[in-house]
C-alpha cells in the first residue's frame, strides 16, 4: 500500500503555503533576514507546535512567517514546499496565501505576489506540478480591509484562480464577508471559503447561498446537520478534508475517529489535503498513509479522493485529462 500511495498521482486542494514553512527554512530565512526568533533551535522550533485549538496553532503560524521579508524569500518558501511536495508523488497543488497578513507587516502585495508567481512558472515548466493560486482573506479582520486588498491586487486578478476565507471561524461568520465576494463575483472570481472546521454547520449553509462559493474547506461539521449533507450530497460540493489537521487542532480526538468514512458513506464529494504540512506531522503523502492506517481503505478509496481532487482543481482541461490518465495507471 505505501509504494502505491507513494506512486499514485496526487492532488492537493487546500495547502496554505505560509503553513508549509519548515523551521529549518525558518531559521535560514531568519538568518538572512538578521530576524531573532523565539526559538534557539529547529527542534524547540518543533517542540512548540502543540496546539489546543485553531487560534492556538494560528498564534504560532503569524509569527513564523514574519521571517518572510523579500521576494526571493517567498519564492523559496514556495519552491521548498513544491520540490518536496513533488517528492511524494504530488502532481497538482491549489495553494492558499494570506496577503493581508504580510501587507500588515510592511511588507507589499507585489513581493508576495511576484515571489509565489515566480515559483509557480518554474513549478509548472521544470516539476511536472501544476499551482492553482488562492488569494485567502483573514475573517478575523475588517470586511473593509479585504476589500482593499481585492482591489489592490487588481493588476494580479488574471493570475488569481480563486479568492478564499481563512483564519479565526469563531465569531467570523461568511456573512461578514458578504460585499468582498460579491465584488469578487462582479470580477469574475472563484470563490471559497473555510466552513465548518470550528465553526457550526450553519457555517457552511452561509458560505454556500451568501458567499456563493464552488468549495468548501474542512466542511466536517456538516454532519452536524442532516439538511446540510443532504445540500452537500445533492450538489456535489467538493470538501477539502484536512486529517491531520483535524487532528493537530484538537477538531477530532484522535484519526481512528475522524469523520472521513462517515463523509463518503454520506455520497460526498471528498478529497484529502494537508492544510498547513509544516505544523501538522507531515503532507499529503503522509496524510494519505495515516488515513490508510486508521481505516484500512484500500486502492479504490484513495483513486476516489484523488479523482475527486482532480475534476476540481484550478487547472487546465488538457492536464485535468492528463492526470486522470495518470491515475488509471497508477
Ligand atoms: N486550518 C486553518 N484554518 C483556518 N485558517 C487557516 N490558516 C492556515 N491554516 C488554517
Ligand atoms: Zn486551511
Amino acid at each position: 500500500m505505501l509504494e502505491f500511495l507513494r506512486r499514485l498521482p496526487k492532488v492537493e486542494l487546500h495547502l496554505h503555503i505560509e503553513g508549509s514553512l519548515e523551521p529549518e527554512l525558518m531559521f535560514e530565512l531568519a538568518s538572512r533576514n538578521c530576524i531573532e526568533l523565539p526559538y534557539a533551535t529547529v527542534e524547540e522550533a518543533k517542540a512548540a507546535y502543540e496546539f489546543d485549538d485553531l487560534q492556538g496553532f494560528l498564534n504560532l503560524y503569524y509569527q513564523g512567517m514574519n521571517v518572510l521579508r523579500t521576494e526571493q524569500d517567498f519564492y523559496d518558501l514556495a519552491m521548498d514546499y513544491f520540490k518536496r511536495a513533488r517528492e511524494e508523488g504530488v502532481v497538482h497543488i491549489d495553494m492558499h496565501f494570506d496577503p493581508q497578513a504580510h501587507i500588515q507587516r510592511g511588507v507589499s502585495l507585489d513581493v508576495v505576489m511576484s515571489g509565489l508567481l515566480s515559483a509557480k512558472h518554474d513549478a509548472e515548466t521544470s516539476l511536472d506540478l501544476s499551482v492553482g493560486m488562492i488569494m485567502a482573506f483573514l475573517r478575523d479582520r475588517p470586511a473593509e480591509e479585504a476589500l482593499q486588498v481585492l482591489e489592490q491586487a487588481a493588476p494580479y486578478w488574471k493570475s488569481l484562480d480563486a479568492i478564499g476565507l481563512d483564519s479565526a471561524e469563531h465569531n467570523n461568520p461568511p456573512i461578514k464577508f458578504q460585499a468582498v465576494f460579491a465584488r469578487a463575483k462582479e470580477i469574475g472570481l472563484v470563490r471559497v471559503a473555510h466552513a465548518g472546521e470550528e465553526g457550526p454547520a450553519d457555517y457552511i449553509v452561509q458560505a454556500l447561498d451568501v458567499l456563493d462559493v464552488q468549495r468548501i474547506d474542512h466542511g466536517v461539521r456538516c454532519l452536524e446537520s442532516e439538511r446540510v449533507v443532504q445540500r452537500l450530497r445533492d450538489e456535489q460540493i467538493v470538501l477539502t478534508v484536512c486529517p491531520l489537521s483535524n487532528v493537530s487542532l484538537k477538531v477530532v480526538d484522535q484519526l481512528r475517529f475522524h469523520p472521513l468514512p462517515k463523509l463518503l458513506e454520506e455520497g460526498l464529494k471528498v478529497t484529502i489535503s494537508s492544510d498547513d504540512p509544516a505544523y501538522f506531522g507531515g503532507g499529503l503523502l503522509t496524510n494519505h498513509i495515516a488515513c490508510a492506517e486508521a481505516f484500512g481503505w484500500g486502492a479504490d478509496v484513495f483513486r476516489l479522493l484523488n479523482l475527486n481532487a482532480i475534476e476540481e482543481a484550478f487547472t487546465s482541461d488538457e492536464r485535468r485529462k492528463e492526470l486522470i490518465q495518470r491515475l488509471e495507471k497508477a
